[in-house]
């Protein structure tokens, strides 16, 4: 058996002393290799307390810069690292904790060309991304390698948290998910919202499980973990079934091709940016925050409709904009336009929502009235227009 540094002994021993890690424990964290892809809400947190832990090297792969409206909940990363990549940002943290860890940078996004490449080199890993195409592309990757996957997951004030491609039958994400969900249920975190803590609850539990199996203190049993932070009792574990015959990926005959376009099989790439590639037709009911700005400027009559909901209008709004949340708008369009009002521009936070109710607005009226979706949302008219307007 190989000793430790000295000095690890002091920092390692208040875990070294429990059963079932001692010194054989924190030699075999010593000698793991552990991928964290996502530097963010997750990653941050389970990176935190992997390197804490003694993970011998850890790579960090996020090709995402450091923006202000991150801090709440991706507590590696500081005012001053704004602009960073997050997972240079990441590894400074991470450094000044412990300085013994490799840590192995990477400003790059995982896509189906790079995967198995850049994660090969390590023993388990972490999926803390926020999107589904990258959550199937890691775990047909991780089938691929024959690695464990811990997969996070979290939106509003709910997390999930499991371990795929684990054990002898441990099934993969495609066992438990063979179809992605419909891509207008899907959105981000900048689109519904997510409550920091939850964020770091499930971190830390993708930490806990990476160190169980490496530990050797993993049972093995497949399970997927629910966290509601306003539920009682807040966590719920299902029991999965074993790893599917019929998968695609881990099954009797696999048939995943190395060169599957992931973002095409999830639905394609979100709504906003298909829009803005559409033809000149589609082009003219869609705004540009320019547009808004002169059309009020000008004092023409108009109606501002704002679909967010009353939450978020409470934040900030256009003035003389209506506040008419996307439901209560879809479940009867033609009461919400003024007759004679024209045109009518719909705006919202990001301008997601906002062509959906523009596109059921113009199906009620028949052309009578124009109706425009204003791309970009507020959030442009921030960036664009009025600096003082609050970004959030
Ligand atoms: N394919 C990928 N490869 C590497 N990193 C990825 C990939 N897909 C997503 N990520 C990273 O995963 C992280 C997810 O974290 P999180 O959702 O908290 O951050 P965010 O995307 O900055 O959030 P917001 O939606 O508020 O902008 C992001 O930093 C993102 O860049």
């Amino acid at each position: 058996m190989s000793a430790l540094p000295l000095l690890d002994y002091q920092r390692y021993g208040r875990q070294m002393i429990l059963d079932g890690i001692g010194f054989p424990g924190q030699v075999k964290l010593r000698k793991a290799s552990v991928a964290v892809v996502g530097a963010g809400g997750l990653g941050c947190p389970a990176l935190q307390y992997l390197c804490a832990a003694g993970i011998g090297r850890i790579g960090i792969i996020d090709h995402d810069r450091v923006e202000l409206s991150n801090l709440q909940r991706q507590i590696l990363h500081t005012e001053e690292t704004i602009g960073l990549h997050k997972a240079e940002s990441a590894a400074r943290a991470l450094k000044s904790m412990n300085s013994d860890v490799l840590l192995d940078v990477q400003t790059v996004a995982v896509v189906a060309d790079n995967a198995r490449e850049l994660l090969a080199p390590y023993d388990i890993l972490l999926d803390c991304t926020d999107n589904v195409p990258t959550r199937y592309l890691l775990s047909d990757t991780a089938v691929a390698l024959g690695k464990p996957l811990v997969s996070g997951a979290a939106q509003k004030f709910e997390g999930q948290l499991s371990v795929f491609n684990y054990g002898a039958n441990g099934p993969c994400y495609r066992c438990l998910y063979p179809t992605p969900p419909p891509r207008e249920t899907v959105g981000s975190c900048a689109e519904l919202g997510i409550f920091g803590v939850v964020t770091g609850t499930i971190g830390n539990l993708q930490a806990l499980e990476t160190i169980k199996i490496i530990l050797g203190l993993h049972d093995e049993t497949p399970a997927l973990l629910i966290f509601s932070a306003l539920g009682t009792p807040p966590f719920r574990s299902i029991k999965l079934r074993s790893k599917k015959e019929s998968c695609l990926a881990c099954g009797k005959s696999p048939r995943i091709p190395s060169s599957t376009d992931y973002v095409q099989f999830c639905g394609g790439p979100a709504p906003d940016w298909v829009s803005l590639g559409q033809s000149s037709g589609k082009a003219n009911q869609r705004a540009k925050v320019e547009e808004l700005r002169q059309a009020i400027e000008s004092g023409v009559e108009l109606s501002i409709i704002d679909v967010r909901p009353p939450t978020e209008f409470g934040i900030c709004q256009l003035p003389g904009s209506r506040n008419i949340p996307l439901k209560a708008l879809l479940e009867d369009p033609k009461k919400c336009i003024d007759s004679g009002t024209e045109p009518v521009y719909v705006v919202c936070r990001l301008g997601n929502d906002s062509q959906i109710a523009a596109k059921a607005l113009r199906s009620q009226i028949e052309g009578e009235i124009t109706v425009k979706d204003v791309i970009g949302g507020l959030q442009a008219w921030s960036k664009e227009i009025d600096p003082s307007f609050p970004i959030y």
